[in-house]
């Protein structure tokens, strides 16, 4: 089975948690387009949910699926998101924002009752960092920023390249019009302790750790579906 087949039995699954006039965080990547495509065969089939997205790019996939979509400042609360992720530990702990979508999805994970982690099992790690974390940063200052995040992360025991991401001849610039520093740490020892350090940097926008929001995660892999926390 390919790895776009585990992603869609994990979407598959976190459907059926979709109830009639829910308010609904849609995430953004692979695996959360095959929830949205999924959803939106749900919602011609007649199901009222309401939702808001996570980025431009999944904003006009729902809208062309026929999904009725609103924003956060018409619907400031949201009973569940469905999302995917860079990597996640035991203790559904993130790493998010491979995508660039980091920001929003942590503002509509963070005003939703729940989030499940949809992802094929390759996702899970014993300890958060091999994946390079994204840390969104404003243009300005970019120099003196990188430098005090390296200083920062050193203190919680971090150390690697901050590699501003690219898109092509250009840096990548996210739907808020920021960039991105991918920290190759290779491991986190503290994720709490990292995050709160990053988020008090100037010029950092946000993170890629998600710490405290996930509720629940399924992993789909060769030998079946792994559910973590409370569907
Ligand atoms: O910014 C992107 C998001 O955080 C994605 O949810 C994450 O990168 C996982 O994407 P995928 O499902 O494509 O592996």
């Amino acid at each position: 089975m390919s790895a776009d087949d585990l992603k869609r039995q994990a979407a598959a699954r976190a459907l059926e948690l979709v109830e009639p006039r829910m308010r609904l965080g849609l995430g953004t990547g692979s695996t959360a387009k095959h929830f949205v495509e999924l959803l939106g065969e749900r919602v011609r089939a007649g199901l009222e949910v309401t939702c808001v997205a996570t980025s431009e790019a999944t904003q006009a996939q729902a809208l062309a699926a026929g999904i009725a979509m609103t924003t956060l400042d018409a619907m400031p609360e949201l009973d569940l998101t469905v999302d995917g992720a860079d990597e996640l530990d035991g203790e559904l702990r993130l790493i998010k924002g491979g995508g660039g979508a980091l920001l929003r999805e942590k503002i509509v994970a963070a005003a939703s009752g729940r989030m499940v982690v949809i992802a094929d099992d390759s996702k899970r790690v014993a300890t958060l960092g091999r994946f390079p974390l994204p840390i969104e940063v404003v243009p300005f200052g970019l120099g003196a920023t990188r430098l005090a995040i390296a200083r920062v992360a050193a203190a919680a025991g971090c150390h690697g390249p901050l590699d501003l991401r690219r898109s092509g001849d250009t840096p990548f610039v996210t739907d808020g019009g920021h960039v991105i520093l991918d920290a190759s740490f290779g491991r986190i020892p503290d994720p709490p302790a990292l995050a709160s350090t990053l988020a008090g940097v100037p010029g950092v926008v946000e993170h890629g750790l998600f710490i405290g929001l996930a509720t629940a995660a399924v992993l789909a892999g060769a030998s079946g579906l792994i559910e973590m926390g409370k569907l």
